[in-house]
Parts: C-alpha cells; sequence; structure tokens
C-alpha cells in the first residue's frame, strides 16, 4: 500500500510568452491545497481556471513561479516515482499488447521484475482486462484502453495517481461503468488520487471532498466533503442527498464565472 499527503502552498503560476503583443497568463494565483493519504480528491472549476496546471506542478511537469508543492514530506522538483498521471486519452502505443503496454514504464526504467509482471497480471485480472493482455489496443473499446492506462499508471504503484478528465472521451453509460470500476481498483488498492473534471456528479460521485477553483487568476475556494457513505453504488445517483451536492458545486461555480462578468 502507497498513499501520501499533498500540500500546495502559495501556488503562483505565470506562463510567460515571447511574443511582445501578448500578455503572460497568470495561471494560478496563491492556492493552496492540501489533500489527506488515502484521499479521493476531485478539482473541478471553469474552463482555465488552472487545474490541469496544478496537476502538472503535482506531476513534476512544470515548476512554480511561487510557492511550494509537497508531495508525502518531499517537495516536488520534477517527475518522480511518487506519482503516476493518467490523461484524457488512453496513450497506450498501437504496435504493443495490452501486456507489454502496462509494463512499459519499467522496460523503460529496466526495472521489470518477475513481482512486477505478476503485479501487473494480477491488476489486469482486478480491471477484468485478464483475458486481453495479449491484445493489441485497437482490438479494445475506449473505456478498456483507458481501464489499461489505469493499469500501467497503478503498476509504479505510485503514492499519488493523479488523473487529468480521463473519463472524458466516454460515452455516459461506459463513464458510469468506469466510475464504479475505478473506485473499486482505488478500494483495492489504496492511493491518494487527485481527479479533474468537468462532470460534478461524476466528481460527487466519486470524491472524499471535491476543491471548487476560481478563474482570473487560478485559485482554490472552497473545498467540499461529500457526505455519502461507502462503497457509492449506482442507485446513490438518484438520492435526494446527491442532487443537493451536485447543484450546490454548480451554484458555487456558476458564481465563479458571474464574478468575470
Ligand atoms: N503552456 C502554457 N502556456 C501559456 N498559457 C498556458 C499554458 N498552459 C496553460 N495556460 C493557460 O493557463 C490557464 C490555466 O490553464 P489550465 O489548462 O491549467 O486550466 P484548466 O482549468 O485545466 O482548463 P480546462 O478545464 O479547459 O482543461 C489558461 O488560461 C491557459 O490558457
Amino acid at each position: 500500500m502507497s498513499t501520501a499527503t499533498v500540500e500546495v502552498v502559495g501556488a503562483t503560476k505565470t506562463f510567460t510568452t515571447k511574443n511582445a503583443k501578448e500578455k503572460d497568463v497568470l495561471a494560478l494565483h496563491n492556492a493552496d491545497l492540501n489533500i489527506r493519504a488515502g484521499e479521493f480528491f476531485s478539482l473541478v472549476g471553469p474552463s482555465g481556471c488552472g487545474k490541469s496546471t496544478l496537476l502538472n506542478v503535482l506531476s513534476g511537469l512544470l515548476d512554480l513561479t511561487e510557492g511550494q508543492a509537497k508531495i508525502g514530506n518531499k517537495e516536488v522538483c520534477g517527475p518522480s516515482a511518487a506519482t503516476s498521471i493518467v490523461f484524457q486519452k488512453a496513450t497506450l502505443l498501437n504496435w504493443l499488447t495490452i501486456r507489454d503496454n502496462v509494463l512499459l514504464p519499467d522496460k523503460i526504467k529496466q526495472t521489470l521484475t518477475k513481482a512486477k509482471k505478476a503485479r501487473a497480471d494480477e491488476l489486469l485480472e482486478m480491471a477484468g482486462l485478464a483475458e486481453f493482455g495479449e491484445k493489441y489496443p485497437r482490438q479494445l473499446s475506449g473505456g478498456m484502453q483507458q481501464r489499461a492506462s489505469i493499469v500501467r499508471a497503478l503498476v509504479q504503484d505510485p503514492q499519488l495517481l493523479l488523473m487529468d478528465e480521463p473519463f472524458s472521451a466516454l460515452d455516459e453509460f461506459t463513464r458510469e461503468t468506469m466510475n464504479e470500476e475505478l473506485l473499486r481498483l482505488w478500494t483495492e488498492t489504496p492511493k491518494t488520487v487527485l481527479f479533474i473534471t468537468h462532470n460534478i456528479a461524476e466528481a460527487v460521485f466519486l470524491s472524499d471532498r471535491i476543491g471548487v477553483m476560481q478563474p482570473r487568476p487560478g485559485r482554490l475556494t472552497k473545498v467540499i466533503d461529500i457526505d455519502l457513505p461507502r462503497p457509492r453504488t449506482y442507485s446513490m445517483r438518484g438520492e435526494p442527498r446527491f442532487h443537493e451536492t451536485v447543484a450546490e458545486i454548480r451554484q458555487l461555480i456558476g458564481h465563479t464565472e458571474d464574478t468575470r462578468k
């Protein structure tokens, strides 16, 4: 089991442009974020409020202009084994089988062991892909490909799993199935998760807490506790409490959008 806290303090990120006619972009300004070890935390907010920027800072792909980001007690200062990312697209290599795709990060890092191979097979099984290990990505549906990319991330046993709109390219039905499957995998392989989505119902269904962000400049304005029992089940989506929470968050995002006008 591998989990870690996340602590972001006073995060400011300015994207500077070389073109004198364009203004620099203040993507994040004085943003704070605290995630507990093992927590499922989602970020929601209008387009351009800095969600992906914050996630990319935690992945070590982007440096902060000011402020500090820590995973566990270590400051983030570049990509590390502490984090794995799942993007909107499955990013599998077409010429490798699903199993080889899942094992690729270890092959590249020369860290492939018998134990890692066994773990990959175990996770493929948990994700319902045991029979598809020798197939190629094109032979799998979009949802199955995305499950394979989640398995690839989990094989690395990261302390923090970063997910940037992982299900937004899927149809509604597949997306809801994937939500349940992700929660099942998360329960069986506990991880701290930072999940970005534009779908508020998805965030409410999955999360322990949700951070609402506001744009121009991007920062967290509110953190909401999701008071729904676990395990979460499909029928909870029909409960009044579920709808009330979705409406509360939608209103908060609406407010942040109104304040820009
Ligand atoms: N590499 C970059 N260079 C310049 N500006 C950037 C760069 N990356 C992001 N930005 C700007 O920073 C701001 C925040 O972008 P970011 O992608 O983090 O927002 P977001 O909340 O994830 O948006 P979305 O929900 O649309 O994905 C936006 O104004 C965006 O245009």
